[in-house]
């Protein structure tokens, strides 16, 4: 689970926000939908323990993550949250393979090649994963992702426009995808995004 209260941020640029209160409890799933500029990413960055609030408590599976060291941090982001990014941030020098298996070196677990090699052939880019991510289109990106994001069966799932630069097909397998591997590890789903396209497909919603 992850939750959010009184969130409260501020860029030194003097651009501030006041976040609304999130709960996602596990194997659920929350939309936050706001358009440009809203604080999106900044609002995703916060839960992701990627940025600091000025006040404001997150918990992470009822742990109040505001209290961890920063390498306590680094560790729990590793272990219990899979990030999918608005840009993938792939390593260019790697194969797709060696980016997914990354994420368990980063959480300091064993390779999982196994898992590395199911997730691919579940999203469906098995046969891709000996070339480089910029041999990729942006779908099959995407799907590396998330594969990536599932490597250590984490408790919550972020995304960051998981669906922005998709066409419709893409967009709603995304979001199945999403959906049926955050379930398949009772993860909590947390996406945010300016698609109108996902309104009608998530129960729970808040609005930015
Ligand atoms: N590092 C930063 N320093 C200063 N201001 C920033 C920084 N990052 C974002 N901002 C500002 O904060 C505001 C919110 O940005 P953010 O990226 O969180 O919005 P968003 O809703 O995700 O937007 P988009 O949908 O366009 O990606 C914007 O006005 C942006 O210019």
């Amino acid at each position: 689970m992850i939750s959010s209260n009184n969130l409260r941020f501020a860029y030194p640029s003097g651009k501030s926000f006041t976040f609304p209160d999130i709960h996602c409890d596990d194997s659920e799933t929350l939309l936050i939908l706001g358009q440009s500029g809203r604080g999106k990413t900044t609002f995703l960055h916060l839960l992701a323990l990627l940025l600091k609030p000025e006040s404001g408590r997150i918990l992470v599976q009822n742990q109040d993550v505001m209290r961890l060291s920063a390498s306590e941090t680094v560790r729990m982001r590793a272990r219990n949250m899979g990030i999918i990014y608005q840009k993938p941030h792939f390593v260019g020098a790697l194969s797709v393979l060696d980016n997914i298996l990354l994420a368990n070196y980063l959480a300091g677990a064993q390779q999982d090649m196994q898992k590395a090699v199911q997730l691919a052939t579940h999203l469906g880019f098995a046969d891709h994963l000996s070339k480089k991510t910029t041999q990729l289109s942006q779908g099959e990106q995407q799907r590396v992702s998330i594969a990536r994001a599932l490597m250590n069966n984490p408790n919550v799932i972020l995304a960051d426009e998981p669906t922005s630069n998709l066409d419709d097909a893409n967009c709603y397998r995304v979001i199945e995808l999403l959906r049926e591997q955050s379930a398949a590890i009772g993860a909590s789903l947390v996406v945010v995004t300016h698609d109108q396209r996902l309104k009608d497909e998530f129960l729970n919603q808040v609005l930015l």
